[in-house]
């Protein structure tokens, strides 16, 4: 379970989240939607313990990332939005690493590589440097890697982006039986369909608040649309600006 309360971060002067509160129960997919810079990424670094909070408090399964970022990290499979992965090394070397760091028995270790490596196609690239890989394959690396030591929290940073439709699918498949075991996890993404059809609750973050939070059922109930992009786009304003802003295109083209 995540819980979040009255979180606060500032960079510098600046607000980026003011406050925000919410919690990803045990058996359940928590969308974190948002425009661009409104502070997705942010939070889900501070619920891994990579950035430190201005004040709030965090704690994902009981444990407080500002106090124990090694546990959360134990705990936790993190897929971050720009893989950070060992450019110089093969996935190969790189899963190796992770076992070792994760603690993963040898065996365990090789019979998961191995699952994972078919089930998302990267045989053929398992000896090949990280660094010459394509951006899709690095995201499969970096997306094995946050799974191999079977974490029960996912915290996962737009980690459908660069998968090719079969993967994406698989990793679809994968997170509802994942909720199924009882696993909480908390996906960002900008594909809204996707956030739709896989996504228990919705929340909605905007100028560094939490604007709407719910089932899809509520949200459209909150905002008198029927999908999820329209629903977005009325909440944050931007519906009416659209059409403005390609009609001025047009005119200017
Ligand atoms: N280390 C940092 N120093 C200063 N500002 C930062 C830092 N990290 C993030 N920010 C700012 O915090 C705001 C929120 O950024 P964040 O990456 O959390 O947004 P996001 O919702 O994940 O965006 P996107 O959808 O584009 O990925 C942005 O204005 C960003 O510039």
């Amino acid at each position: 379970m995540i819980e979040v309360e009255r979180l606060l971060k500032k960079f510098g002067e600046k607000i980026v989240l003011n406050g925000i509160g919410f919690r990803v129960n045990n058996g359940e997919i928590y969308g974190l939607l948002g425009p661009n810079g409104s502070g997705k990424s942010t939070t889900m670094k501070i619920l891994v313990g990579i950035v430190r909070p201005t004040s709030g408090q965090v704690l994902v399964d009981g444990v407080d990332p500002t106090r124990d970022s090694i546990k959360v990290k134990e705990m936790v499979g993190y897929v971050p939005e720009i893989p950070v992965l060992y450019e110089s090394l093969t996935p190969g070397e790189f899963f190796n690493f992770i076992g070792s760091v994760r603690g993963i028995p040898k065996e365990e270790l090789e019979e998961r590589v191995s699952q994972f490596v078919e089930a998302f196609g990267i045989e053929e690239y398992l000896d090949q440097f990280i660094g010459t890989l394509s951006f899709g394959t690095q995201q499969k690396v970096s997306l094995i890697s946050a799974l191999l030591h079977d974490p029960q929290v996912l915290i996962l940073d737009e980690a459908m982006n660069g998968l090719d439709p079969k993967s994406a699918r698989i990793l679809r498949e994968l997170l509802l039986e994942f909720k199924k075991e009882g696993r909480s996890i908390i996906f960002s993404t900008h594909i809204l369909p996707l956030a739709e059809m896989i996504c228990d609750r919705i929340g909605l973050i905007y100028k560094g608040e939490i604007i709407v939070e719910g089932t899809m059922e509520e949200l459209k109930e909150r905002a008198h649309e029927e999908n999820l992009e329209d629903i977005f786009l009325k909440l944050t304003e931007s519906k009416d600006e659209v059409y403005n802003i390609v009609q001025a295109l047009k005119g200017t083209l």
